[in-house]
């Protein structure tokens, strides 16, 4: 279960992000919606232990993660979630396969091949293994940054943006596999978007433009 208590954000001193409590509980997954700038991207990577709040806190299955020192942190977030950001980040000259096992060395994991080719199969990409990221379609490669949220088994999984560049039928099959993913692997799921075609995919949302 993921809770947001008291809090508080903002880059400088206007305030951007203001919840007093949110309580995501296991299995349920959240869409957070709201316009450009709203502050979608920022609260995913609050989230995901990637920027401190100003105030208030983010606990998930009871660990408070802005208690945990900057080392403790990289490991819990190497350990426990999944992040597929808006931009793939592969390295294109490297084959499907390195790129994840340099994911699982960057996580702090153990660099197992047999878990790449597991998570592999399960997103249909099990033949891409050895190919070069550079000659996967788009939609390839964007499957291959859920394959590598996934590596670790993440309690969490937290996607920026996932269908920002597809057309209709692919958003709605990326949203399936997202779903069918974190049930599978029994994880919280929370997608940020602003594309109005996905936003009735969840039951639990938050609106950051009714803030
Ligand atoms: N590192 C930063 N320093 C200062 N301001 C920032 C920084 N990152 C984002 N912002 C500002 O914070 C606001 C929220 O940005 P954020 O990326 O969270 O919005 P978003 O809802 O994800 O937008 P989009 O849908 O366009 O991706 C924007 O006004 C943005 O300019």
């Amino acid at each position: 279960m993921i809770t947001i208590e008291n809090l508080n954000f903002g880059y400088s001193e206007k305030r951007l992000l203001s919840i007093s409590h949110m309580e995501i509980k296991e299995k349920q997954h959240l869409m957070i919606l709201g316009k450009s700038g709203s502050g979608k991207t920022t609260l995913l990577h609050i989230l995901g232990g990637l920027l401190k709040p100003v105030q208030g806190k983010v606990l998930i299955d009871g660990t408070d993660l802005y208690s945990l020192s900057g080392t403790e942190m990289d490991k819990y977030r190497g350990q426990n979630i999944g992040l597929v950001f808006q931009k793939a980040h592969l390295i294109s000259a490297l084959t499907v396969k390195d790129n994840l096992l340099l994911a699982q060395y960057f996580s702090g994991i153990p660099q197992d091949k047999g878990r790449i080719k597991e998570v592999l199969n399960t997103l249909n990409l099990g033949e891409k293994l050895n190919s070069k990221v550079r000659q996967l379609s788009q939609g390839e490669q964007q499957r291959v940054t859920i394959a590598r949220a996934l590596l670790n088994n993440p309690r969490v999984l937290l996607a920026d943006e996932p269908t920002a560049s597809l057309d209709d039928d692919n958003a709605d099959s990326v949203i399936q596999l997202l779903k069918e993913q974190a049930e599978n692997h029994n994880a919280s799921l929370i997608i940020a978007t602003h594309d109005q075609r996905v936003k009735d995919a969840f039951d639990l949302q938050l609106n950051l433009n009714e803030q």
